[in-house]
């Protein structure tokens, strides 16, 4: 079969997309390794396959793969991507998209500016649900690692994630440190790893250790769970510039309905077809 992709990225978190609208798509684990090779395949962070809904009051449905294969629940940076997408694509002029997902329904506003904000919903601080194992919920927890304790804030953006302080992000031990959070065993779904330096209460830099690639040039939900665990501790302001190696998000942790806003690019770098 030949299929039709186009390769796009947000702030340099790379995905292949697929239209599933109208191609018939059924792929492996195995096969979406190969393409998320860099060297023999094509090469991305997530696979992003666009479905027709299930649910009548949704447009699409979303469904995101890691670069090892395996299907996962978010992901903020491939979100912009999508909404671009699916307009480019002409699959809608809607400038507001009603998206599923497979831990629930996220709404995205493609701005006059084609920038896109996307509303990623409240996020989930209860343990069980994150899932991450402590006796009750906490706005951080001792984690150990080889004798010694990590302070960290767990949080789910539909995917978990493990958030940790740290006074220099440019030399945090992103690669070492991160694949033993993201492996422990009180994360018993693997988490994402951000790495957060406060630069002021309207300013972060993040780096982030990502499930099923490693780190990453950018992760939308990472960059919300930041913001949300800083908010928690009293650090930061309800907004906050995000700076990632590959660019900045604005975020917002909005009062009213506890939402998370997140607003960034999303950019097409070519399209290709492949056959499988
Ligand atoms: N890059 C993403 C997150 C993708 C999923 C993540 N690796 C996971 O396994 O949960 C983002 O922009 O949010």
């Amino acid at each position: 079969m030949l299929l039709k992709f186009t390769k796009m990225h947000g702030l340099g978190n790379d995905f292949m997309v697929i239209d599933g609208v109208t191609q018939n798509v059924r792929l492996t684990p195995e096969q979406i390794k190969e393409l998320g090779d860099r060297h023999f395949g094509v090469g991305f962070d997530q696979l992003l396959l666009v479905e027709p809904p299930g649910d009548p009051d949704m447009d699409f449905r979303y469904r995101i793969f890691n670069a090892d294969g395996s299907e996962v629940e978010q992901c903020g940076n491939g979100a912009r991507c999508f909404a671009q997408f699916v307009r480019d694509r002409k699959l809608t002029a809607s400038r507001r998209i009603r998206v599923q997902t497979s831990k629930g329904n996220i709404e995205l506003r493609v701005g006059m500016d084609d920038e896109v904000t996307v509303d990623m919903g409240r996020p989930e601080l209860e343990p069980y649900e994150i899932p991450f194992k402590a006796d009750r919920q906490s706005i951080t927890y001792k984690l150990e690692i080889e004798g010694r304790e990590h302070e960290i804030s767990a949080i789910s953006m539909g995917n978990p994630h493990a958030v940790l302080l740290v006074d220099d992000c440019k030399n945090a031990p992103v690669e070492l440190l991160g694949r033993k959070i993201q492996r422990h065993a009180r994360f018993p779904e693997n988490c994402n790893v951000g790495f957060m330096e406060i630069v002021n209460p309207g300013e972060v830099n993040l780096r982030v250790y990502e499930r099923g690639v490693g780190e990453t040039l950018a992760c939308g939900t990472g960059a919300c769970a930041a913001v949300v665990a800083g908010r928690l501790q009293g650090l930061l302001e309800p907004t906050v510039k995000v700076t990632l190696p590959g660019g900045s998000l604005t975020i917002t942790w909005r009062e009213e309905d506890q939402s998370v806003l997140m607003t960034g690019p999303a950019t097409r770098v070519y399209e290709g077809h492949i056959r499988i």
